[in-house]
């Protein structure tokens, strides 16, 4: 087991040491939540500033034209196509990922007419399957199957997620897209947990969602993206016919009439300030190996499994490989104990019932930070110091 001079020592050999000075994030915190809302990088404010002040500020309504804002939610989907696995062209920018989930699901149910099977999981980001159902609601005569009953027989559409937000637990993408296929079903991966994490190749997949707020560092409320397989760009429908998905938005016709490509799955006005932020993240992300992403994820992953010993149950897999970049222990009070841990500057979540989750964001959280997590984990255990009222009120956002 390492000590906490070892650790000191990895983070000083680090490849990856030199992004830390990318981030802001208040001392004394060792911040494990990056799997939820990412920290934020050090040049973003700067970056929003200068949409706000010199682009909206003086070219007001000319910004659509000359900052290309109109064009962003492409442009943008250029930046993102190497994180995916995806190439120019295939992934559009905006809206959220449950709106991006509805866009996917209903035009793979589109283009499998003759089918009435839609294939989720219950185990899934739950927004996904909430989205499923009134779906499935809406258009009437859909049969809602769980991935537990291993078939995906008649199935139009399979909707799973890369990384289980609760486990951490990672699918077999490769595997399961292809026993998809064989089976006649299209499906959409959401990679919220996977993307900025790992090496994520959704390029046999039909459809793919994913939000940027997560691993990728574009703060609170930032758009999300949706990946349409080229083959699909000529006969997919995209249900939410905004005027941004027109062939021509600015004819103004009286009748929807689809753009090509990728852009028919634009809706409406981007999000324009939630774009600089993101652009910002891109601009690190750019520079990131993501081999080393992993690498190093896997490693801190097991070195706090290490540390924590068997004090917890772990709810992710024992095979790192398995896993997305978190770590999820079971503990009947956790929602206390993960209250106890933030209060001595610890910051993970909890997951109702019973998990406390720990994100490794590997760009910004070093081996020390893990040593210092985990031995503060022990100490709120071992010395029960979650046992405490002020811990025992539960916050609306958990
Ligand atoms: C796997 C997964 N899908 C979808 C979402 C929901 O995204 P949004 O609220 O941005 O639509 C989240 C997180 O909130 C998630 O973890
Ligand atoms: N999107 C969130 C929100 O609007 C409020 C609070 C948390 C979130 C999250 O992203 C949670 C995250 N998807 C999860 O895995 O639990």
């Amino acid at each position: 087991m390492l000590d906490r001079d070892q650790c000191l020592a990895l983070d000083a050999e680090d490849p990856l040491r030199e992004f830390r000075h990318e981030f802001v994030l208040p001392d004394g915190v060792i911040y494990l939540v990056g799997n939820s809302l990412g920290a934020l990088p050090r040049r973003t404010a700067e970056r929003v500033r200068r949409t706000v002040e010199d682009e909206w500020g003086r070219q007001l309504v000319g910004g659509w034209n000359h900052a290309g804002w109109y064009e962003q939610p492409l442009t943008t989907g250029d930046r993102i196509a190497p994180l995916i696995g995806a190439g120019p062209g295939q992934v559009v920018v905006g809206n959220t990922t449950s709106i991006a989930v509805y866009q996917a699901v209903a035009a793979a149910l589109r283009l499998r007419p003759e089918r009435r099977v839609i294939v989720s999981d219950l185990r899934n980001f739950p927004t996904d399957h909430y989205i499923v159902q009134g779906l499935a609601g809406l258009l009437g005569g859909y049969e809602l199957r769980d991935l537990s009953e291993g078939s995906f027989e008649d199935a139009a559409v399979v909707l799973l997620s890369e990384v289980d937000y609760r486990t951490g637990a990672r699918a077999d993408v490769p595997a399961v897209t292809a026993a998809a296929h064989a089976a006649g079903a299209l499906i959409v991966w959401d990679v919220c947990h996977s993307v900025g994490a790992m090496e994520v190749d959704v390029s046999a997949a039909d459809f793919a969602v994913g939000c940027t707020y997560k691993y990728l560092n574009a703060g609170p409320g930032a758009p999300a993206f949706l990946y349409v397989n080229p083959r699909h760009h000529a006969a997919a429908e995209n249900v939410l016919s905004g005027w941004h998905g027109h062939a021509e938005p600015f004819a103004f016709e009286a009748d929807y009439r689809p753009a090509e490509g990728v852009r028919r799955f634009a809706v409406s006005t981007p999000h324009v300030l939630s774009f600089a932020a993101l652009e910002a993240a891109l601009d690190v992300w750019e520079r990131v190996p993501m081999a080393q992403v992993r690498a190093k994820s896997m490693a801190l992953g097991e070195l706090f499994v290490e540390l924590v010993g068997d004090r917890l149950e772990l709810a992710s897999p024992a095979d790192p490989a398995a896993r997305g970049s978190q770590i999820s222990l079971r503990h009947p009070d956790g929602y206390p104990v993960m209250r106890a841990l933030i209060d001595r500057g610890v910051h993970g979540d909890f997951r109702a019932p019973d998990v406390l989750r720990f994100g490794f964001a590997p760009l910004y959280i070093g081996y020390a930070d893990v040593y210092d997590a985990a031995t503060t984990l022990l100490e709120v255990l071992d010395k029960e110091l979650w046992r405490d009222d002020k811990y025992a009120t539960r916050l609306a956002v958990t």
